[in-house]
């Protein structure tokens, strides 16, 4: 069953997944965080030895790839086969290493495909999607579709708060990712029909309210 889908789209840093995922909370919806896809396929292929450079290796690879995500707001998780690696794919290595898969069109192509099985799955009334090209490849025809943003400094400064003194240095990452990430897909301009909900100015709080007001003043 679909139900609602709210697309949500934004640069590293913006409050995609926790915005999302309290959003979703509040909505009673599924949530998928479709980077944890890119970081755990970049996990498996640097823990199977893959040659991140080597385009054809990294699609072979995908074939042995066995991908789980927990869609509950309130029960997240990322597993690749039996193990659980949903602290390991937020590690700077990962950060590092994930643009070189998220490169591949290959890999993005089935990754949507994964992407959408799991949309159709959810049973909940409606799903909070969000990524790099959600609004545009993943999900174009979603009933709300948001591009979430905030001034790199602000993202930095956030993503800063979390990182403890021995890898602070890793924040240059995130601008170094985005700048990798956005060959690839337009995360910072929105599409057409695509609310641009800029977070700069707001707390945690206002935000998730920004999107549930949006998804509620879409579905009423
Ligand atoms: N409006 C906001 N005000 C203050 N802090 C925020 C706001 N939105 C998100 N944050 C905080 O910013 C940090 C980064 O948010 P989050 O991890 O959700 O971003 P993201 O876009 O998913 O990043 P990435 O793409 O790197 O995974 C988190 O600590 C989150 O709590
Ligand atoms: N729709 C998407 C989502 C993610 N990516 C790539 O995955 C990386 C990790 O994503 P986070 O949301 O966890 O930061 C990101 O840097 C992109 O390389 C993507 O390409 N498309």
């Amino acid at each position: 069953m679909t139900g609602v889908v709210v697309a949500i789209d934004g640069p590293a840093g913006s409050g995609k997944s926790s915005v999302s995922r309290a959003a979703a909370r509040e909505l009673g919806y599924g949530y998928q965080d479709t980077g944890a896809a890119y970081r755990a396929f970049a996990w498996y292929c640097l823990e199977h030895g893959v040659d991140l450079a080597d385009a054809s290796a990294v699609t072979a690879a995908f074939d042995g790839f066995e991908y789980g995500i927990g869609t509950d707001p309130d029960d997240y998780y990322v597993r690749v086969g039996v193990r659980e690696v949903t602290a390991e794919i937020r590690e700077p290595r990962i950060s590092a290493a994930v643009s070189a898969v998220a490169g591949n069109r290959e890999v993005r192509a089935l990754l949507v495909e994964l992407f959408r099985r799991v949309i159709a799955e959810d049973p909940r009334p409606g799903i909070v999607v969000e990524g790099r090209d959600i609004t545009t490849v993943v999900a174009p025809d979603a009933a709300v579709r948001i591009l979430l943003t905030a001034d790199e400094a602000v993202r930095i400064a956030r993503r800063a708060g979390e990182l403890t003194d021995a890898d602070k240095h890793t924040a240059q990452q995130l601008v170094d990712r985005d700048r990798r990430d956005a060959r690839m897909v337009d995360f910072m301009s929105a599409a057409d029909g695509v609310t641009t909900l800029d977070s700069t100015a707001l707390d945690f709080e206002q935000t998730v309210r920004a999107v549930v007001d949006l998804v509620r003043g879409a579905t009423a």
